[in-house]
């Protein structure tokens, strides 16, 4: 992407499009999650999903917590802490991570084979170890921006939730937990994070460094279903 490093500060409207203009890069149109989303994976093909997908989540509460090292404003830090501790929970046995695991029993798949990470595909190991060396190495407001996949990701599981307990039998509501909070959770389509994005960065480099950290964000996740996608066509 070409920097427009002398260029004035897009307006926040335009700022907010651009930004919002990558959503055709987002992960709700691949192969894979079409397939998903019309009931057309088989039982073995789900359980590399959630196995793989386990990486991801059991990282996320890393990548804040890099991004909370690197950033200097205390009102930052403190709204960034909650991340943390909605995917760890307050105790064992709690959080995001804890709703995880329950929707990979749900299809079928050990605790254990998925704690060992057995499953997990060489390409989703790389794809999302490069999300969380962004998210140490690049100044706070750039790790931000790459989480605005938030603003995309509230439909998306919307749907998600709707079409796997169309299509999947044995997966009961309870076993969606993960989604359902979560959709909570970004409902007003990151409002939030997107709001932190606007009031920082304030030139054109800063933005354009946005922008560009999305694009980053929606190539991480297409990756990694490239990657599983190719780990369940094996099986
Ligand atoms: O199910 C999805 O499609 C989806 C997508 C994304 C995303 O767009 O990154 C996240 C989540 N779920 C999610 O549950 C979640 O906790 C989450 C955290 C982040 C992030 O970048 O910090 N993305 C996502």
């Amino acid at each position: 992407m070409s920097l427009h490093l002398s260029a004035a500060p897009m307006s926040p409207p335009e700022f907010i499009a651009a930004l919002r203009g990558l959503s055709h890069r987002y992960w709700g149109t691949h192969p894979f999650h079409q397939r998903m989303h019309g009931g057309e994976l088989s039982e073995e093909e789900l359980k590399i999903w959630a196995a793989n997908r386990w990486y991801y989540q059991c990282v996320l509460p890393q990548k804040d917590a890099a991004i909370i090292s690197n950033c200097p404003v205390p009102e930052i830090r403190r709204e960034w802490l909650d991340r943390i501790v909605y995917h760890d929970g307050t105790k064992a046995g709690d959080g995001g991570i804890e709703r995880w695991l329950r929707l990979c029993t749900a299809v079928g798949l050990d605790r254990e084979e998925v704690l060992d990470q057995r499953h997990v595909a060489p390409g989703v190991r790389f794809a999302v170890d490069a999300y969380v060396t962004f998210a140490r190495t690049k100044p706070w407001l750039e790790a931000v921006a790459s989480g605005l996949t938030e603003m995309f990701a509230g439909h998306l599981m919307q749907r998600r939730v709707a079409d796997m307990l169309a299509n999947y039998s044995w997966i009961a509501r309870e076993d969606l937990a993960y989604f359902t909070n979560r959709i909570d959770k970004v409902s007003g389509e990151g409002k939030g994070t997107l709001d932190i994005v606007v009031r920082h960065a304030v030139t054109r480099e800063q933005q354009e460094k946005a922008i560009a950290a999305l694009s980053f964000k929606t190539d991480v996740l297409w990756s990694m279903l490239d990657a599983i996608e190719r780990a369940a066509a094996k099986e």
